[in-house]
């Protein structure tokens, strides 16, 4: 059983698991994973190659179907497709965009998909990110780091409940890695919520609000990082529980 928050009140989490279970032929890849996310948490999803992480994130978001299982955002489940694709927006490892459409063009078509109307800090974003002059380039033309860029802009400036994550440093600059911490940290405080994957431990245990570890498709620990790097780092800390698991 996981370690849990303490949750004060009694209101609902802002994204709830519920017994996710996937399986790829005879290997069952998520064997009930349970996760409660609460507003204003910043949660650093670590594991192992291969425990699962990217399975579980595709499952939430809709790239994939669990074979079993609930999640709600917002008290809202995939039911309601097409209001709960709203509450999120997801940063996947690989990024597929339209090659010939510009930046600016993909940006405005997103937006529009969240009926978005006001493009708000986007402009701010851009700049932010280095990207004013690549923006009204073809897309096809971007690095991967570039088009990162352009996803973590996107999810900046949709604002919404929670953004998801799978890998988000990969291919960032330093640059681009102290500006992707200083806007997450502003959309925290003004109530986001973020999930996102990581190998990235040291930064991570920086960044993040709590920490949840997936081995073997089960979540075994989800706990407040003070809780978890007080006489050591979160990488120690990994290493022991992945030990003592085992
Ligand atoms: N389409 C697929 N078909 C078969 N097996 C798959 C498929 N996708 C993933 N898997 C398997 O599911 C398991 C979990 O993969 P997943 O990508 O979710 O792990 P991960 O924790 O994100 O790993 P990493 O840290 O390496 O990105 C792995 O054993 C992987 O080989």
């Amino acid at each position: 059983m996981p370690a849990r928050l303490t949750k004060i009140g009694g209101e609902e989490s802002l994204l709830t698991i519920n017994n996710l279970k996937k399986r790829y032929g005879s290997k069952e890849v998520l064997q009930g994973v349970e996760l409660q996310i609460e507003k204003g948490e910043i949660l650093g999803f670590v594991g192992s190659n291969g425990a699962g992480k990217t399975t579980t994130l595709n499952s939430i978001t809709g790239i994939l179907e669990p074979d079993e299982g609930m999640v709600t955002i917002n008290g809202i489940s995939k039911l309601n497709r097409l209001i709960y694709k709203k509450q999120f927006f997801y940063i996947p490892d690989t990024i597929n965009v339209f090659k010939n459409i510009s930046g600016y063009d993909w940006i405005h078509f997103v937006l529009k998909l969240y009926d978005n109307k006001q493009t708000g800090k986007l402009n701010e974003f851009v700049r932010n990110f280095d990207m004013d002059e690549a923006i009204h380039n073809p897309m096809g033309s971007y690095s991967y780091g570039m088009m990162h860029k352009m996803s973590l802009i996107a999810a900046f400036t949709i604002n919404p409940p929670i953004i998801i994550m799978d890998e988000p440093l990969n291919g960032l600059d330093p640059t681009a890695v102290l500006m992707f911490k200083l806007l997450l940290k502003a959309y925290v405080e003004e109530g986001g919520t973020v999930f996102f994957s990581t190998h990235l431990l040291d930064i991570a245990e920086k960044i993040c609000s709590t920490v949840a570890i997936l081995k073997d498709g089960k979540i075994v620990l989800h706990e407040d990082i003070n809780n978890v790097i007080g006489e050591c780092t979160l990488e120690s800390f990994f290493m022991e529980k992945q030990a003592n698991e085992a």
